[in-house]
């Protein structure tokens, strides 16, 4: 190839982060092809004071950088695959992702205080429902407020005594290098994380076979599978990532494991379930996993909440 591939991006530290990787294993794939970052605003980055559950929409920080991948302006959109909506616009498609990092949540506390011994006169921000569910869940007394930016900023406002303790994706703390700030990392017994989370996915415009065969080089292959059930499973439940929704895959020695939870908002009812399976056949296990959480009382949950709307 005798072109340069843009490689799309939001503009954060952590995407940028990201984005950098996938040109890092891109060009140890195929030395000889040349790539560039090309840096996309979204709505997401724009828009920081309103709580992202209030604005409601979805492909909020990806909108934008799919639009430069259908004009032709980059190649391929780099992305958190945790920020995905579960169906995506006509004619893109994934085209692969690299290896998963941490899964699990982390807790950070000004004074490294663990959660354990938080009351209600303590604040833990997030503006994540289902981080908001759980955490009640855990103890109903425990004081949850919203809060808004990225990674850094969110925690220079903790700094500056907006809150006690942040609740974040332990991948984006450590692609950030500030592992030294986490306090705990949070079980998923505790703290389920999101489906997808700490996965980075490569998204291409659908029968592009020039670049196609090149990120189904980089793609690894057990965090395909993973993935691809958890929003198999995201999907049946038509929670975009904004409901109360929590997914935790393992695989070794060829099989999966997966535990999935829906929880009310307020933490009270919380319905779980956990299968195993071969890899070829997740999507499908985790599609009927789905279907019978939603028949054991996911269903009445989510119905509530979007009444709430
Ligand atoms: N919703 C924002 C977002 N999207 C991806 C990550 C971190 C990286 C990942 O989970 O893949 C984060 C920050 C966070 O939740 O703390």
């Amino acid at each position: 190839m005798n072109r340069t591939i843009k490689i799309g991006t939001r503009g954060s530290q952590l995407a940028l982060w990201q984005a950098h990787e996938v040109q890092k294993q891109l060009q140890s794939a195929f030395p000889d092809i040349q790539t560039e970052i090309v840096v996309i605003k979204t709505k997401g980055d724009i828009i920081l004071d309103v709580a992202l559950s209030k604005i409601g929409d979805k492909g909020l920080f990806t909108k934008e950088i799919e639009q430069a991948l259908l004009n032709g302006d980059i190649d391929l959109a780099v992305h958190s695959l945790k920020d995905m909506p579960t169906e995506l616009p006509d004619n893109l498609i994934l085209g692969g992702v690299l290896e998963r990092g941490e899964v699990r949540d982390v807790f950070l506390s000004r004074d490294k205080r663990p959660l354990s011994t938080f009351t209600s006169k303590d604040k833990i921000a997030t503006s994540s429902l289902r981080r908001q569910a759980q955490l009640l869940h855990y103890n109903p007394a425990l004081n949850i407020v919203d809060i808004r930016g990225n990674v850094n900023s969110r925690i220079q406002k903790m700094s500056d005594g907006y809150c006690d303790a942040l609740i974040m994706a332990g991948a984006g703390i450590q692609r950030l290098g500030l592992e030294h700030l986490i306090t705990q990392y949070l079980e998923p017994e505790t703290v389920m994380p999101a489906v997808s989370q700490g996965a980075v996915t490569i998204e291409i415009r659908e029968g592009d076979e020039e670049i196609y065969p090149i990120i189904d080089a980089i793609n690894h292959l057990p965090t395909w599978y993973q993935v691809m059930a958890e929003r198999a499973f995201l999907r049946t439940m038509e929670g975009g990532c904004q409901v109360p929704v929590a997914c935790f895959s393992e695989v070794a020695d060829g099989n999966m494991k997966m535990r999935a939870m829906v929880a009310s908002l307020d933490g009270r009812i919380i319905v779980k379930d956990v299968m195993e399976t071969t890899l070829d056949e997740a999507t499908e296990k985790a599609i009927e996993m789905a279907f019978s959480m939603l028949d054991a009382g996911a269903e009445k949950i989510l119905e509530s909440i979007r009444g709430n709307d």
